[in-house]
């Protein structure tokens, strides 16, 4: 048998589901299943938008062809009259980092949440209609993380009722802003505020980079590309930019004026917003990204499920075949908690999304009581889930064997994409940090203000450190409370005992300092309670479909108990569990592996990912992995010719022993 079709065929014939509804699920709704299922299509039958050929390009080739892409995506959307969240939906399929991502998701944001109105009605239609392009430029050459740090200087001079942007220092420069090397027209510039020779804060403003006219950049401006990243193709498609303003002027009124204003006497005025809202684009973007975070999870575990159904080694028995790889047990304990964490990912995304909804009314509608809790959960989720995505893809790379490296199984390029998302939008140790704050906050509290939102959980503080877990057989970990309140000792414990250790430090700040490895492991603790908790929400309301809920609850068990395993020195260690129901668990999650296994293929084909999406050969919906292997060999570029240029200068002499006459 040369390829796998019949493999996948009979896999597909095992599943225990209803596949379609499953699909429905995973989408979140029949509409928004039906909404990017013809999107999707949209891209997959656009030859445009190819880009199996995307690592074999040249950065200038890459990047000018990604312009076209974007060109061409704008046509679609006026042609087709798209809304916005189709236009959404568009650029996730062209699935290409682009100039349009910080447009869409942080220019225009950052003016919507930061902007007064005035200033949203000036510029939100330009940048709407992409009459002016924007991009985000916070972080410097020497400061990212602390963003107090931020050297580029705003000085106001009320003789002209403008700002002067300047880089004071090489550091001071804009590093990393994506869109700006070669498109933007326009950033919002993240800068310390200096009115009569006094600092306050770090502010944005909107600043002009270049001429609409002839797309120069304007005077003052020196701009370039950082260089090439990480991977071929994957984030060189982006024009991550360096810039250096010397003296630029910009009108006072560019300044985002909603948190604070600057009359034009140049006085400054603190409004009753929090002066965290300036950082309110970044709590957007964090939520975006969780949600992201499924997506990318479920592409690498749909290849390398598919691939290891195909897949078959040792074991063969009277000339039969030899075993699929996904029968090992091994590979099942790898691959199925990643399985599990796409979907568990996918719903706590969902709910990301509606707190962070529930928190932009609330904010527009000036209440700000949920602004620490949001900021305490889109950090630490976005932390969590992409440090498992980037680390899940990788496994699944593994999982591939020898194929996973090569570039046409599609893993590579994804992980390259993927992977500094665990630095943007806030360095993960650095956000979970944050967290850490808000949960140190929360414990000292305990006495005398009842927790609420997601640390609700700890009202219950004495049940939770004085209890101990009941579980007695592996089929009694098969039941949500008993999961749910696991983590929420372990969490509680390890959150209460970081508190007391915080309490002997004279230095508050020194001890947290001291303590910020163990924090940061607390905080990881109380963000799974998160995931954990959210999972089971999902699976108390309708769930329509045959079999589909009872799969997503084999899901979420084995996403619970994976996690238990893996942290189970934690669950010992701070008492709730015995080694003996830490062992009971591990067994339960060994049967559920065994449940998992015939729906494998049909759960990772409810993601419904085309074969466009995932570009990869391993994980082609038919299977057909042998034959496309070989064909894509010799369709590679380089092996037009049998003669590698080179071949004749380098080699040949030292074959013939005259290497000392060559020209080298
Ligand atoms: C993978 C695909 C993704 C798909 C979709 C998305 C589309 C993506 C678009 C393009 C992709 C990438 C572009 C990337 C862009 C960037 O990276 S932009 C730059 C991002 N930079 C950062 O994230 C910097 C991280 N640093 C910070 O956020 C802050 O500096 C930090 C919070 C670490 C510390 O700030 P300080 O001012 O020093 O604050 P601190 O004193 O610690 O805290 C004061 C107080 O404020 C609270 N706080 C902090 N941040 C926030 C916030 N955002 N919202 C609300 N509250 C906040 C903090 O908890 C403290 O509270 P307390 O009560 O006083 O303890
Ligand atoms: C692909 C990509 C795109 C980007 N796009 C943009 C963009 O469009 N606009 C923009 O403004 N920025 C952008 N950035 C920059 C990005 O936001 C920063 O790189 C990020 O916030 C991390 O900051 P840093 O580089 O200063 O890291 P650093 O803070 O220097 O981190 C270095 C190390 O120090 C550790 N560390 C730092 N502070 C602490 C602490 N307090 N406690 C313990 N450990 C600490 C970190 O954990 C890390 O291990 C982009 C970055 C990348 C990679």
């Amino acid at each position: 048998m040369e390829g796998g079709v019949d493999y996948l065929i009979d896999e597909r014939k095992k599943a225990q589901f209803d596949v379609e509804a499953m699909k429905v699920a995973w989408a979140g709704s029949r509409q928004a299943f039906e909404l990017s299922d013809r999107i999707a299509k949209l891209v997959a039958n656009d030859p445009i938008f190819e880009k199996f050929s995307r690592p074999m390009l040249g950065r200038k080739e890459l990047f000018k062809n990604s312009l076209r892409k974007v060109a061409h995506a704008w046509k679609l959307i006026i042609d087709l009259r798209l809304s916005e969240e189709e236009a959404k939906l568009l650029r996730h399929y062209i699935d290409e980092p682009a100039y349009t991502d910080l447009q869409w998701e942080m220019f225009i944001p950052a003016i919507e949440g930061q902007g007064t109105e005035e200033q949203k009605r000036k510029w939100l239609p330009l940048a709407r209609k992409m009459q002016v392009i924007g991009s985000y430029a916070q972080t410097e050459l020497g400061h990212g993380s602390n963003v107090q740090g931020l050297e580029t200087t705003a000085t106001f001079d009320p003789q002209t009722d403008e700002f002067v942007i300047h880089s004071p220092t090489l550091t001071s420069s804009k590093w990393w802003p994506g869109g700006t090397a070669k498109v933007s027209t326009h950033a919002i510039v993240y800068a310390r505020l200096i009115l009569d020779g006094q600092f306050h804060g770090v502010h944005g403003f909107i600043v002009q980079l270049r001429n609409l006219e002839n797309h120069t950049p304007l005077p003052g401006i020196t701009v370039g590309d950082i260089g090439m990243k990480f991977g071929n193709g994957a984030y060189n498609t982006m024009d991550n930019g360096v810039i250096r303003f010397n003296h630029v002027h910009i009108p006072r009124n560019q300044m985002l004026m909603r948190v604070s204003q600057v009359t034009r006497e140049g006085k400054f005025v603190q409004s009753d917003v929090p002066r965290q809202l300036l950082y309110g684009t970044m709590v957007y973007v964090r939520q975006k990204i969780v949600a992201d975070a499924s997506k990318a999870l479920s592409r690498a575990v749909c290849i390398a499920t598919r691939y290891s159904a195909v897949r078959r080694q040792f074991g063969s028995r009277n000339g039969g075949p030899e075993i699929q790889v996904i029968d090992y047990k091994t590979q099942q304990s790898r691959l199925f908690p990643l399985l599990a964490s796409a979907y568990a990912f996918r719903f706590v995304g969902e709910w990301l999304k509606w707190l962070y909804t529930d928190v932009k009314q609330r904010l527009e509608a000036n209440d700000f009581s949920t602004l620490p809790e949001a900021h305490a959960c889109t950090a630490g989720l976005k932390s969590l889930t992409t440090s498992a995505t980037a680390d899940g893809i990788e496994e699944c790379r593994k999982l591939c064997g020898g194929h996973g490296y090569l570039v046409s199984s599609g893993i590579p390029e994804l992980f390259a994409t993927y992977v500094p998302a665990c630095t943007f939008e806030g360095d993960n140790v650095v956000m979970m940090l944050q967290v850490a704050r808000f949960l140190v906050k929360t414990v000292s509290e305990l006495g005398y203000k009842q927790p609420v939102g997601t640390t609700a959980y700890m009202r219950r503080v004495t049940a939770l450190m004085q209890s101990n877990c009941a579980v007695r057989t592996a089929e009694e970990w098969l039941n949500p409370g008993v999961v749910v309140e696991a983590f929420e000792a372990r969490s509680t414990r390890m959150a209460v005992a970081c508190g007391q250790r915080l309490a002997k430090f004279e230095n508050p700040e020194e001890g947290f300092a001291e303590l910020s490895a163990d924090l940061v492991e607390a905080s990881l603790a109380h963000c799974q309670v998160i995931v954990v908790s959210k999972f089971v929400e999902k699976l108390q309301q309708e769930i329509p479909g045959k079999g589909v809920k009872r799969l997503l609850e084999v899901l979420f068990y084995v996403y619970a108990l994976f996690l238990l395993h893996k942290h189970q020195g934690d669950f010992l260690a701070t008492g709730y569990l015995t080694p003996k129901q830490a062992s009971l668990a591990n067994d339960q999650l060994r049967i559920l592996y065994s449940k998992v296994r015939p729906n494998a293929i049909a759960l990772v084909d409810s993601f419904n990912h085309t074969d466009h999406l995932l570009s990869s050969i391993l994980g082609r919906y038919d299977g057909n992995v042998y034959p496309k292997l070989y064909e894509a060999a010799f369709n590679d570029p380089f092996n037009d010719s049998d003669i590698a240029d080179g071949i004749h200068q380098y080699v040949q002499p030292m074959l013939r022993q005259e290497l000392h006459s060559a020209k080298l």
